[in-house]
């Protein structure tokens, strides 16, 4: 489904990703770990287009995307749920949904958002109050439905348990394996959070200074194997 093939990113003239190869299927669900800097972000980033590899190639569905512009990615079925949630505050929580279909579902708002709430029932009651009025958790949610209105095949999340609350962090992770199981949508989280990440995704990546360092299944290690990588 999404191959990259030897990436490579750089800043001006800092290299981030030197050379990262990796393949998704369809249904999968994989984290990227990594300590903070090592370039998680910016591999991301370059998936989605907002950043160009300098070198590599990508390819989704078989079709070569490394220059392609992001919101025809986004077309594609690659859908992004940035850290920090980049929710419109003043917008209320009905508009910051509409806003994930208006590229290119404009006229499926209404039925879309039906859909998407199944899956989001506390954001119901909520509909008419303005974004920013939210909690971290129900803000986190939100950006997850918006990401959702453009009907993807795969969803990347960037730190989704970040700043918010242990109980709400377990509904999300379980709220992503029944979007994966009920939809297909293959799941590509970055996360800090072992325990999160484990309960969301089957397997794992581990990069380290803009590499990958140790990949597998959550079913064939501890934890604290994992987390030994993560220290490496
Ligand atoms: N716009 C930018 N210009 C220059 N350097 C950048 C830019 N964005 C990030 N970097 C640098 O690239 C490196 C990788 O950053 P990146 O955000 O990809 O890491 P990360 O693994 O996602 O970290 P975190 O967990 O803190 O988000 C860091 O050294 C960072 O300072």
């Amino acid at each position: 489904m999404l191959s990259i093939e030897d990436v490579k990113v750089s800043y001006n003239k800092s290299q981030i990703i030197n050379g990262v190869s990796l393949s998704i299927s369809q249904g999968d669900k994989v984290c990227l770990m990594g300590r903070n800097g090592v370039g998680k972000t910016t591999l991301l980033k370059s998936i989605l287009g907002i950043l160009l590899p300098n070198d590599g190639k990508i390819s989704f569905e078989d079709a070569p995307i490394t220059k392609m512009k992001t919101y025809k990615r986004s077309r594609l079925g690659l859908a992004y749920v940035p850290q920090g949630r980049e929710i419109i505050p003043m917008l209320t929580v009905k508009e910051n949904l509409h806003l994930g279909c208006m590229a290119h579902y404009p006229s499926e708002g209404e039925k879309l958002t039906e859909e998407v709430l199944r899956y989001f029932p506390s954001l119901v009651e909520h509909l008419d109050r303005k974004g920013g009025v939210l909690s971290g958790g129900q803000q986190q949610q939100l950006a997850i439905a918006r990401a959702l209105m453009s009907k993807p095949k795969i969803l990347f999340l960037d730190e989704p348990s970040e700043g918010i609350q242990p109980n709400i962090v377990s509904e999300i992770a379980q709220i992503l394996r029944r979007i994966n199981e009920e939809k297909g949508i293959s799941i590509f989280i970055v996360e800090q959070n072992l325990e999160f990440a484990s309960k969301v995704a089957d397997s794992f990546m581990v990069m380290e200074k803009g590499s990958i360092i140790k990949q597998g299944n959550f079913a064939d290690v501890s934890l604290e194997d994992v987390k030994r990588f993560l220290t490496i």
